[in-house]
């Protein structure tokens, strides 16, 4: 098996969200079929819910026994707890209401009205990323983790030239300042995101070209966090044409 990076490319937005989404539920159940428990992290973003959706609309959504599923997030506005702004609450609205999901396996990062600084709420994050580590680690091995790409790079809540991208001495950060709205921000860092079995970047528009065009020809982690991000066994960009208009022809794999 090959860890190197896949382009998918479908038509449009919409195809595109409905593709992954039926990848997504045929890959948990053989996630399942090998082992007892799924761990998979979500990301926010407009692809981040379509895909969701996408999800929520698919009949084959019931052949997944979703108590064996944990769900986490790559990361988190610092808003309080409900705020449509907050991707747990977009996730929600899109899929997760609609399932038979164990809230205590739904593992949301602390909200602005938690109690917490956005520096507890990192050490919090942490600590319940620590209760769940796989041996030797101090976070699970997440078996596919969702990755959205803004259209400067960024992926979770790691912005370019921004010290984010190069922690790894920790994994949870606080961030301040986000070049995107909110200011306040919570997020994975990098090593933990490439302990993931499975890392599934979905991204549409032609907005988001330049930044994957880049990252694909080999532009620094700094530049382009995407560029830093790959998982264990398998690396695959979801995208549509317009999101796919920089990407090397040999690199491209048409899915449909
Ligand atoms: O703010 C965020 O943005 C990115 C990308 O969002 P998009 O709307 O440009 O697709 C997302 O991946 C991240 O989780 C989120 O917090």
């Amino acid at each position: 098996m090959t860890n190197e990076r896949r382009v998918l490319v479908h038509p449009d937005k919409s195809s595109l969200a409905g593709a992954v989404a039926a990848r997504f539920i045929t890959k948990l159940l053989d996630i399942l079929d090998d082992q007892e428990l799924a761990h998979i992290v979500l990301t926010g973003g407009t692809m981040g819910a379509a895909v969701l959706e996408a999800v929520a609309a698919s009949p084959a959504r019931t052949t997944i026994d979703w108590s064996r599923v944990h769900v986490w997030w790559g990361d988190e506005r610092w808003v309080a707890s409900g705020d449509a702004d907050r991707n747990d609450a977009q996730a929600d609205a899109a899929l997760l209401d609609d399932l038979d999901l164990d809230e205590r396996n739904v593992h949301r990062f602390p909200a602005a009205d938690a109690g917490l600084d956005l520096d507890e709420a990192a050490v919090r994050y942490a600590a319940e990323l620590a209760e769940w580590a796989a041996p030797g680690l101090e976070h699970p091995v997440f078996d596919i983790t969702f990755l959205g790409v803004g259209p400067d790079g960024h992926i979770a809540s790691l912005f370019p030239h921004r010290s984010g991208i190069g922690v790894t001495d920790r994994t949870v950060i606080a961030v301040r300042n986000s070049p995107k709205p909110p200011p306040e921000r919570l997020s994975l860092t990098r090593p933990v995101l490439n302990a993931s079995q499975r890392v599934w970047f979905v991204l549409a528009g032609a907005d988001k070209a330049s930044a994957l065009g880049l990252a694909l020809a080999g532009a620094s982690r700094d530049e382009v966090p995407v560029a830093g991000i790959k998982g264990r066994r398998r690396t695959v960009f979801f995208v549509d044409q317009d999101a796919a208009a920089e990407v090397p022809e040999e690199l491209i794999a048409r899915d449909y």
